[in-house]
């Protein structure tokens, strides 16, 4: 099986129909295990996230991932891209967690027989065998995180796509995820307003207004990040 590569070939994206830019033309060939992308509220993340998998299309240029370009062969990117949503209620959908990871198991045609145990046995797998039976909505933010991700985990895809996994997470559970992040062995690609998180990335993009301002090593990310806020800031440098 060939390395998980994801190439952006100038892909744009523009808003429907006004044609405003939302991206402008992204040239990337991202293999590197994490992927961190940070930049201000509105600038583009989760609109360069959501081209990975064909939830969005690029208004020109291409996107393809192991070769796969999204715009032609999405069902088969999708098997291969696992989505996690910034808001894990928009991905649990059943009345209980068991159910949801058993409906994501569906997708992948695993036999009825065989899924309540395989859904136990990722449930478990997570630390999340206690929630099985309960519904997603009386859960903790915390606790529906990191279910959303079980769910997708669940059928192992090649890389998780995570827009901004650790949001309004408390410490514990902001650690829980980033280290269940940190164990996986698909490749990640993850926004993340968090800068520590940043940190644990291997490359980290730096976006703002639509373009790619930075990209590298962490530690210089988060650094042209903090310089990029301070310039904007009222008093800023
Ligand atoms: N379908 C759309 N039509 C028009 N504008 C859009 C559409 N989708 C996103 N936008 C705009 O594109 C810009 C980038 O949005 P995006 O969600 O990618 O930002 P972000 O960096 O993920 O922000 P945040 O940190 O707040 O989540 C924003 O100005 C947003 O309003």
């Amino acid at each position: 099986m060939s390395a998980p590569v994801i190439e952006f070939r100038r892909a744009t994206v523009r808003a429907e129909p006004e044609g405003r830019v939302l991206l402008h033309p992204v040239e990337l060939t991202l293999t590197e295990q994490r992927v961190g992308v940070i930049g201000p509220n509105g600038s583009g993340k989760s609109t360069l996230l959501r081209l990975i998998n064909g939830l969005l299309l690029p208004s020109s240029g291409s996107v393809a991932v192991h070769g796969m370009d999204t715009a032609t062969m999405g069902r088969r990117v999708r098997r291969s891209v696992g989505f996690v949503f910034t808001d894990p209620l928009s991905q649990l959908v059943m009345p209980t967690g068991r159910e949801d990871v058993e409906l994501s198991l569906r997708t992948r045609r695993i036999p009825a027989a065989d899924r309540k145990q395989l859904a136990s046995d990722v449930l478990a797998r997570f630390g999340l065998e206690h929630l099985a039976d309960r519904s997603s909505y009386d859960l903790s933010g915390g606790e529906r995180q990191l279910l959303a991700l079980a769910v997708v985990l669940a059928v192992e895809p090649r890389i998780l796509v995570a827009d901004e996994p650790t949001t309004l997470l408390d410490l514990r559970n902001d650690a829980r995820v980033r280290s269940l992040v940190a164990g996986l062995d698909q490749q990640v690609v993850f926004t993340t307003h968090n800068l520590d998180f940043a940190l644990e990335a291997d490359r980290t993009l730096v976006i703002d207004d639509g373009r790619i301002v930075f990209d590298g090593p962490p530690p210089d990310a988060v650094a042209h990040y903090r310089h990029l806020v301070g310039s904007a800031a009222p008093g800023g440098a």
